[in-house]
């Protein structure tokens, strides 16, 4: 797979012939999971972690010392149609927060034991406003996508994904309806706290863009280029990385998802590296986890973006690891298994 994507052609490529995981470290995880000083299937969910962690890792070992969370951030043209509570100027005034360690994700990365990452996508440049033409043309995508797929390092044993972008849960919605169709008041939800009348502008705008780029769905990247943004065109090249280099990914809420999910309509097994980290209380989310097969980890009615809810998941898979990697087995622990229930 090249470092860079010169053409919408290599990026397909790129995204059409994807690494299928390590199935044997997959086994082998299997096979452990089931010596473990524990009944089989107990520890649930962080059972099937443990076990995509060791697929995704590129025959590394399950380790998790190190967790990487980026947040890409991003202007909107769609902005100036009314469809946010926020004026633009809050994305720079934000990432300066980021900067200043004063974010919530600044908190939650800490606690994580994380590094954080902020990277300005096209400078903060706003994207042209797609209810009037596409978002980005050929070479301002590509530069994003390549923006975000140099931006992961593959030291790391875990990358958390995130945004920042006033008015991207607009282009979250559109995308989302692109890909897998619906009308602008089914994707559109509240962002970051607009009103009834806002909201309402927010529907007619996904509409406005749905019928001004009609028919791009069947070709996701085209849907990323005219209804994405420069954020989540990063995103989606750095889940592309991940992928290459075997570093599994949490991705955050609605508008991280969506980004993302260009992928999975390219590739059926496109994000299968990825996990949603939780279930955002934006409204398009559910239905786009749904549209996409995956279940979220957590749902703690969240609405922020900012890699957040990635952050608050990481040490579920940081548990996970440790119990896959640390626990006693039953021969080793001297601990008598199920199927010895006749011993004494
Ligand atoms: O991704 C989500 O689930 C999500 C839900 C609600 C709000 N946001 C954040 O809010 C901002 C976009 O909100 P809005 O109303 O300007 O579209 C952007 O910076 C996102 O990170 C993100
Ligand atoms: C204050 C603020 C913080 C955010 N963080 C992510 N999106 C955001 C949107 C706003 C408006």
């Amino acid at each position: 797979m090249p470092e860079s994507f010169p053409t919408l052609a290599a990026l397909r490529d790129a995204a059409t012939s994807l690494w299928s995981g390590d199935a044997e470290a997959e086994a082998r995880a299997i096979a452990r999971d089931h010596i473990l000083t524990k009944p089989p299937g107990s520890l649930g969910r962080l059972e099937s972690i443990a076990r995509w962690h060791a697929r995704w890792r590129r025959g590394r070992p399950m380790t998790m010392e190190r967790i990487d969370v980026i947040v890409f951030a991003g202007n909107h043209g769609v902005v100036a149609q009314g469809v946010s509570a926020w004026p633009s100027a809050v994305t720079a005034q934000m990432v300066g927060n980021f900067r200043n360690g004063g974010a919530a994700i600044n908190q939650l990365s800490r606690v994580a034991g994380a590094t954080l990452r902020v990277v300005e996508v096209a400078g903060l440049a706003p994207t042209s406003d797609f209810t009037t033409g596409p978002a980005m043309d050929e070479t301002a995508f590509l530069a994003a996508v390549d923006l975000g797929y140099a931006s992961v390092s593959p030291e790391a044993d875990l990358l958390c994904l995130g945004e920042m972008g006033i008015g991207n849960t607009t282009v979250a919605a559109t995308l989302s309806a692109g890909l897998f169709g619906g009308s602008g008041t089914e994707w559109a939800g509240r962002g970051a706290g607009i009103d009834d009348e806002g909201l309402a502008r927010k529907a007619r705008a996904i509409d406005a863009a749905l019928s001004l780029h009609g028919g791009v769905a069947s070709d996701p990247l085209e849907a990323a280029r005219r209804l994405g943004g420069y954020e989540l065109a990063a995103i989606m090249g750095a889940t592309l990385a991940a992928r290459r280099h075997g570093v599994p990914v949490l991705l955050d809420g609605f508008v991280c998802t969506a980004a993302a999910a260009p992928l999975a309509r390219l590739a059926p097994d496109g994000l299968d590296h990825a996990l949603l980290s939780h279930r955002s209380a934006e409204a398009g989310h559910t239905r786009l986890a749904v549209a996409l097969g995956m279940e979220p980890l957590l749902d703690l009615g969240l609405r922020l973006g900012e890699a957040s809810g990635a952050a608050l998941a990481a040490p579920l898979v940081r548990a996970a690891v440790a119990c896959h990697a640390g626990m006693a087995t039953f021969d080793s622990a001297g601990v008598a298994t199920g199927d010895d229930a006749s011993a004494p």
